[in-house]
């Protein structure tokens, strides 16, 4: 079954809040742990156990191991296989992109199952020319897996690259989701190549709506609020997975609170997409 299909059967079984595991070091002191591997794993173990059962999707954020080295990237193989256990799919968040040869490495690590640390998508940057992401796409159809793909992120340093006109008066971010369309064409009920657009972004003439799945990170910590999501995404809106990792994890340690606060959650944004039928 390909990564749309599994997304969109998962998302209506959970609901479309995607959970960030991402260990900061504040989190860290938060939950009273010490910031070394024996921290982190305690950490990211114990956050995807409470929230991997309650969302379609947990997404660790990479760079939150690797600090740890190789003991800390041991630990996000556990995260993965802990949450895949859990019935979530892992989006892993890795932001790769490099020149076509490196990025078949990349792909190889990434989605590839015969990989230890293989996910069932990840997330890549188009910003070496979105063509540079080829030797993923393959990847992705060969293994069923997805790709999220950096269009309009949520910092506030974007719109100097993002919001930027080719000579064919679209924005690069409009671009990207071009190439998106045409990835995902004929792809039902989802496609499996997705856009990351930031849930924090101000009004936008870019259209959002295409039929493959779209990251929203910023909810949450940054700013952006379920209020916020229909003027942001109008028609894309039932294919748009809200992600949020530090508002979640503050309610740990305890299981249940961080439990509850997912559920919450998910019914608020459930409730928002019934409105909108
Ligand atoms: O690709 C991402 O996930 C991402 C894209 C983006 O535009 N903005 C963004 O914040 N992210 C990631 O989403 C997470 C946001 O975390 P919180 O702000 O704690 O909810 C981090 O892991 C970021 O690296």
């Amino acid at each position: 079954m390909t990564f749309g299909s599994r997304l969109h059967h998962a998302v209506s079984e959970r609901g479309p809040l995607c959970s960030g595991i991402d260990p900061h070091a504040a989190l860290l002191h938060e939950w009273g742990l010490p910031d070394s591997v024996e921290g982190l794993e305690s950490f990211a173990l114990g956050a995807t156990e409470a929230l991997a059962a309650e969302c379609a999707v947990v997404k660790p954020q990479s760079a939150f191991y690797e600090r740890f080295g190789s003991r800390g990237v041991a630990v996000l193989e556990q995260v993965i296989a802990t949450a895949r256990e859990a019935g979530a799919l892992v989006l892993l968040d890795v932001k790769r992109g490099d020149i076509g040869s490196t990025s078949e490495a990349y792909a190889d690590a990434y989605l590839d199952p015969a990989s230890p640390i293989a996910a069932d998508a990840i997330t890549v940057s188009p910003y070496l020319g979105f063509g540079s992401l080829e030797p993923f796409v393959d990847a992705a159809r060969k293994h069923d897996a997805g790709l999220f793909v950096l269009a309009r992120t949520s910092n506030k340093e974007a719109p100097e690259v993002q919001d930027a006109r080719g000579d064919d008066g679209r924005t690069v971010t409009a671009t990207m989701l071009d190439h998106l369309r045409h990835l995902n064409a004929g792809a039902a009920p989802l496609g499996s190549f997705g856009a990351v657009v930031g849930a924090t972004i101000g009004s936008s003439s870019d259209d959002f709506a295409f039929n493959g799945p779209v990251l929203a990170p910023g909810y949450g910590a940054q700013g952006g609020t379920t209020a916020d999501l229909p003027r942001i995404f109008g028609a894309a809106l039932p294919n748009v997975l809200p992600s949020s990792s530090r508002e979640l994890l503050r309610a740990g340690p305890s299981a249940s609170a961080m439990r509850d606060a997912a559920r919450r959650t998910n019914d608020e944004l459930r409730a928002l997409l019934a409105q909108g039928r």
